[in-house]
């Protein structure tokens, strides 16, 4: 099942980070009120770490997010070493993740180019499909947990995650994870979560802040082919939510 796309808009990027950051204090603790547990899908980019940085300052994140039973992973990566200070990870720890409790064990990080999978993004890659497929319940034909939230920074050329528009990546059909090679942004080599990881997802939340963000997302939002706009390719299984600023909302037909 897909969910129907609601969109939000808030009037500039910082009350669209603070208003997520709340909503998604109230999402993940509402999880783990009925299971114990919840699970986020990190974004990197501007608005993912704007809003990571919010839940730093947030007193309600403190008190009402369990953090050591909140199960972390990446959307994407750039496939670079360890501690690279353009990795989403470095990012994360830098506006958040250093300042919370979390297990160390429910942190998933994705494969830095140095170390174990040297240089290899494909090993990479599958490295990590393995540790979603451990994780995975529900849904034999997807092997990836059922994430409570999925979050996803929109591209000024609609791209989310790692998925590009006319990249071979888009087209993956069996694969969670894939290296992503010769990608438009730097770095060239990244790691993505596939489409089908993504919508195995329960709720997909897009953010997108600025003008620069404008036409991206009067595109994807406009109906246009899967390839020519990743973002229109992405849903949740229970809700598609885009999260925008006045500014990345500017050229919505009016509603
Ligand atoms: O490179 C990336 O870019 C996108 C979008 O970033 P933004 O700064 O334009 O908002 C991001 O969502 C993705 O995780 C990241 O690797």
């Amino acid at each position: 099942m897909s969910a129907a796309r609601e969109v939000v808009t808030h009037p500039d990027k910082d009350a669209l980070a603070l208003a997520t950051a709340e909503r998604l204090v109230t999402r993940l603790a509402d999880a783990q009120a009925a299971r114990g547990t919840a699970s986020v899908v990190l974004t990197g980019g501007r608005n993912g770490n704007a809003l990571l940085a919010a839940l730093a300052d947030s007193p309600r994140a403190q008190e009402r997010i369990d953090w050591p039973r909140l199960d972390v992973w990446w959307g994407d990566e750039r496939f670079l070493p360890e501690g690279d200070p353009e990795r989403n990870h470095t990012q994360a720890r830098e506006a958040l993740l250093d300042a919370v409790e979390l297990d160390p064990a429910r942190v998933h990080v994705m494969p830095p180019s140095d170390g174990r999978y040297a240089g290899d993004a494909e090993a990479a890659a599958e490295a990590y499909a393995t540790e979603l497929a451990a994780a995975a319940e529900g849904d034999p034909t997807v092997r990836v947990p059922a994430f409570d939230v999925l979050l996803l920074g929109v591209g000024p050329d609609t791209h989310v995650a790692s998925l590009f528009p006319e990249h071979p990546a888009l087209r993956e059909t069996e694969r969670t994870v894939v290296g992503v090679h010769g990608a438009p942004k730097p770095p060239p080599t990244r790691l993505s979560l596939t489409l089908p990881a993504i919508r195995a997802a329960e709720e997909v939340w897009l953010l997108a802040a600025g003008e620069d963000k404008a036409d991206a997302v009067a595109l994807a939002l406009s109906g246009p082919g899967e390839l020519q706009a990743p973002a229109a390719a992405v849903h949740g299984r229970s809700r598609t939510l885009w999260l925008l600023d006045e500014a990345a909302a500017s050229r919505l037909p009016a509603r």
